[in-house]
């Protein structure tokens, strides 16, 4: 049997839709497999009654089938499906990583992320590999259709996860077809920005590349309380805050020690509207890990 650590993933970070991404080091999926004649899938943890066991339905299936790897699957989830922390991704990140050495496929790593993008594209209808591909190789990763970069880095950050279910495939239908010229110029300035904090490790250069005139505020809308939100945890010290993923997830950059302030800034202004919330106090970390 291999078993493999997954991590939860903040993708877009505002101005990259659909490209950045960061692996969290909490929370994680663990994935277990071992050979089988045909592939069964078993779940356990957090919102596992939302999941599908079928794996036509469920994103480790499409690994399986990428991989020609069938398996008993055991999935013990600890993020939360339709989160915006890349709970599907954490999954398909883990099983590419698990059965590809289950079955010595011998591939890379990087090999792997088009494959896990599969099973992105069950759930949201589109093979987005920012998700996957930092939860395969951990830190920074910008993936585009030629290929995937990665970048080991250290930003502190808080997640917040509201009682709100949002999933990939409607917030998506919210993102504007058409772009002008003036908000793709600012964008691009905000994207490079956020690059170089990243290579620099510097959270007011990551925080201020986040801004994003052209999918967030859709997607903002969708979310309860997230002007409040975003303010609050801006006063308590935050460089830079946007909707993590497709929501409802909200991540905010920090400076280590403003990590737990922004932290409790962000659940009392979620609670000021009856919003219930849990906040992560997490960082930038490793790829799956093989346990
Ligand atoms: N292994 C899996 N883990 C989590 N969700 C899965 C998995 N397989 C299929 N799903 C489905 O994917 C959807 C959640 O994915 P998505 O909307 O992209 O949210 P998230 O942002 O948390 O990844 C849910 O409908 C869930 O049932
Ligand atoms: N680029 C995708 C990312 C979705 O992330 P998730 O964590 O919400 O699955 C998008 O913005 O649709």
């Amino acid at each position: 049997m291999i078993t493999v650590r997954a991590p939860a993933t903040s993708a877009n970070l505002g101005s990259g839709f659909d490209v950045f991404g960061v692996a969290l080091d909490r929370p994680a999926d663990i994935i277990r497999v071992e050979r089988a004649e045909r592939t069964t899938i078993e779940i356990t943890g957090v919102g596992s009654q939302y999941i599908p066991t079928d794996p036509e339905k469920n994103t480790v299936g499409a690994v399986v089938d990428a991989l020609d790897a069938p398996a008993r699957i055991e999935i013990d989830k600890g993020v939360r499906p339709a989160s915006g922390l890349g709970s599907s991704a954490a999954s398909a990140a883990g099983a590419a990583v698990a059965l590809n050495e289950l079955y010595d496929r011998g591939l890379s790593r990087t090999d792997l992320v088009p494959i896990a993008a599969e099973g992105e594209a069950v759930v949201s209808g589109t093979a987005h590999a920012d998700n996957v591909a930092p939860s395969i190789l951990g830190g920074f990763t910008i993936a585009t259709a030629d290929g995937v970069e990665s970048v080991d880095t250290e930003i502190p950050l808080v997640a917040c996860l509201p009682e709100i279910a949002v999933s990939t495939r409607d917030a998506r239908r919210v993102v504007p077809e058409t772009a002008s010229m003036e908000d793709l110029v600012e964008t691009v300035g905000n994207a490079a920005t956020l690059s170089v904090g990243m290579c620099q490790a510097d959270p007011d250069l990551v925080g201020r590349g986040m801004a994003d005139p052209l999918v967030t505020p859709a997607r903002a809308e969708l979310i309860t309380g997230y002007d409040a939100v975003r303010e609050a945890a801006l006063d308590a010290g935050a460089t830079g805050v946007t909707v993590s993923g497709a929501g409802p997830s909200m991540l905010a950059v920090c400076r280590g020690p403003d990590r737990r302030d922004v932290a409790t800034a962000m659940l009392d202004a979620f609670a000021a509207h009856d919003v219930e919330a849990r906040a992560y106090q997490t960082q930038i970390s490793d790829g799956a890990t093989i346990l």
